[in-house]
């Protein structure tokens, strides 16, 4: 079970380096947004974007979780990003191509030394061939300290191994089964990597379908328009909000009070099905919530 429960079926990288898609950012509908200061940052134009980033994060009203990407903490760059993301009073910093334990427990340290809330939580990018195979190790000993969840990185995976995946991503699935068990058996969250070919509207419609198949809490995104397709596969349909409202209406009933097991329309529903039914129930709610606030943040 997830120790802090979230609502992260969609997480969009906003390039930091890119002024209008930060100013763009603040009313889209995604669930979190990841700003990006490593990869989608050229080297030279890193500072600036960590400056750019500090005054948006004074300003912003985006209603969902705030993340961070960091630069490598072993470089000048990593270390500044990380004391502005302290200062600027973000949820998370995901940290990039983690490969062990020890990574955690040196931004643990530093952001203890830098008087940082127990809420600043870290996250992981599995990205690399050690990643994926010390993934399990890296989640136990990490949710000791700040670690919250897993983030895959498709294209990172790629370059490091010369693997081709087909559309179905099936020379990959062990590797990303892997990393979303080592999540689930330390209660972290982990979100599935990105769909490059934003323009495939099918593809990155079967990719979503798949991911959530799969037991991914959520998709990152590298484009706006990715947004509500991820949204619609990671949340609840109509359907599983139906069978929930009957299965919490059946047990709910005098004589199903003392019942371990019962049958709704020709199926068995046990009461692990009960806390699964009131598990969706809330994730409704908390949809419902977000959506609320981001109309409130539109009005303003
Ligand atoms: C891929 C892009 C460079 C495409 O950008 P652009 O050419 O501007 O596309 P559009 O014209 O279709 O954009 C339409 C409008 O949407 C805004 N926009 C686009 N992307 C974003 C975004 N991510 N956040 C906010 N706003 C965005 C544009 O500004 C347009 O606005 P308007 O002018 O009002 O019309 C671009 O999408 C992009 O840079 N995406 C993010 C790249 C990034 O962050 N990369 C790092 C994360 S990927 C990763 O982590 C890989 C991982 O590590 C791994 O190994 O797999
Ligand atoms: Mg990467």
């Amino acid at each position: 079970m997830v120790r802090d429960p979230m609502l992260l079926r969609s997480l969009l990288f906003v390039p930091a380096a890119n002024g209008r898609a930060l100013e763009k950012s603040e009313a889209l509908a995604a669930d979190g947004l990841i700003y990006d200061l490593e990869d989608s940052a050229a080297p030279q134009a890193k500072d600036e974007a960590r400056e750019r980033l500090r005054e948006h994060l004074g300003k912003t009203r985006h209603p969902g979780p705030k993340i961070v990407r960091i630069n490598p903490l072993d470089s000048r760059e990593g270390t500044e990003d990380l004391l502005m993301a302290r200062g600027a009073g973000v949820d998370a910093v995901l940290l990039t191509k983690v490969e062990d334990s020890d990574v955690l427990k040196d931004a643990s340290r530093a952001l203890d030394e830098m008087d940082a809330p127990a809420r600043l939580r870290l996250w992981a990018m599995v990205e690399t061939p050690r990643g994926i195979v010390r993934a399990e190790k890296i989640a136990r000993k990490g949710v000791r300290g700040r670690l919250s969840g897993f983030v895959v990185g498709p294209n990172d995976i790629q370059l490091a191994t010369n693997v081709l995946p087909d559309a179905e991503r099936t020379e990959l699935l062990p590797w990303l089964m892997q990393i979303v068990l080592a999540a689930k058996a330390n209660g972290l969250h982990v979100l599935d990597g990105v769909y490059r070919d934003f323009r495939d509207h099918e593809g990155y419609a079967r990719e979503c379908a798949a991911g959530r198949r799969m037991g991914f809490d959520g998709k990152t995104l590298i484009h706006p328009a990715q947004i509500e397709p991820a949204n619609a596969a990671f949340g609840p349909s109509d359907a599983a909000i139906a069978e929930a409202e009957a299965i919490v209406a059946a047990f709910r009933r005098p004589e199903n009070a003392q019942k371990g097991v019962i049958q709704i329309d020709g199926r068995m529903v046990e009461r692990l099905h009960l806390t699964d039914a009131r598990r969706i129930l809330a994730m409704r709610d908390a949809i419902a919530a977000r959506n609320a606030a981001s109309a409130n943040t539109d009005s303003r």
